[in-house]
């Protein structure tokens, strides 16, 4: 079996089983990042139903993700969450001059429907909250960001090195926007990117989920599955989990 080995993983690894090749990862230079979890991306009356995107798929994703989350924490692996949005006057989302205004379904949304303004994605507000069954616990941490990729403008680069974490482990909703963005940003900024394919759901048609599959195999980083990542830190025993 071809093998990737991270960091110092050759001492105390973990083997994950991964396409294009298995990896074999450090746990505690390992991090789970939790994309986007929010009733805005995974709740009914959230913004991307509101906005006409099917959220079908996203309610199971959210068992997915506590499965993984379970394990994690088990194994000593620092579990990172991140909430998309902006303030409450949406001064971060910036004005005509930014494309992200032109471009963010939530804001197109609320000024075609001007009765949900300042309901979007703004912190503080629910559509914002992560979802009820994924609400971070003691030792996780939770960062805010503005932009599509987790790694923009925010605090992931320097909260990720300074724990000296070099393996991210993606989950969360949109495959192929935000998890896509920051795994692409991660790669470049020297992190292997694993993404759990069945734990992660895409916006727009099926073949979207494929396509960011097939990138991130092919280009990016690695793809592996929920039942493999349990699997593998799942047999860690947890008072050896921070060696
Ligand atoms: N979390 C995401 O992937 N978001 C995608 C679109 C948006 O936030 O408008």
């Amino acid at each position: 079996m071809d093998m990737v080995t991270t960091g110092s993983a050759g001492e105390n690894g973990v083997t994950l089983a991964a396409r294009p090749e298995a990896l074999r990862l450090a746990p505690h230079e390992t991090a789970v990042v939790v994309i986007d979890m929010q009733n805005a991306y995974a709740s009914e009356g959230g913004y991307v139903d509101l906005a006409g995107f099917d959220i079908a798929g996203a309610a199971g994703t959210i068992g997915k993700i506590a499965t993984v989350l379970d394990t994690a924490r088990a194994a000593g692996v620092q579990i990172v969450y991140l909430q998309n949005g902006w303030d409450p006057d949406y001064q971060e989302a910036g004005g005509p001059g930014s494309p992200n205004w032109h471009k963010s379904n939530a804001l197109k949304t609320m000024r075609a429907r001007p009765e949900l303004d300042g309901q979007l994605l703004a912190r503080g507000g629910w559509d914002y909250e992560l979802v009820d069954a994924l609400k971070p616990q003691p030792g996780d941490i939770t960062l805010h960001k503005t932009r599509y990729s987790a790694f923009f403008n925010s605090q992931l680069d320097s909260t990720l090195r300074a724990r000296g974490i070099r393996n991210i482990v993606f989950v969360g909703i949109a495959t192929n926007v935000c998890v896509e963005s920051t795994l692409r940003d991660g790669f470049h900024l020297e992190y292997f990117g694993v993404m759990l394919e069945d734990a992660t759901h895409h916006l727009g048609p099926p073949a979207m989920q494929d396509a960011t599959v097939y990138n991130v195999e092919k280009f990016f980083g690695w793809v592996s599955t929920v039942a493999d990542f349990c699997g593998s830190f799942g047999q860690l025993p947890q008072s050896d989990s921070k060696d």
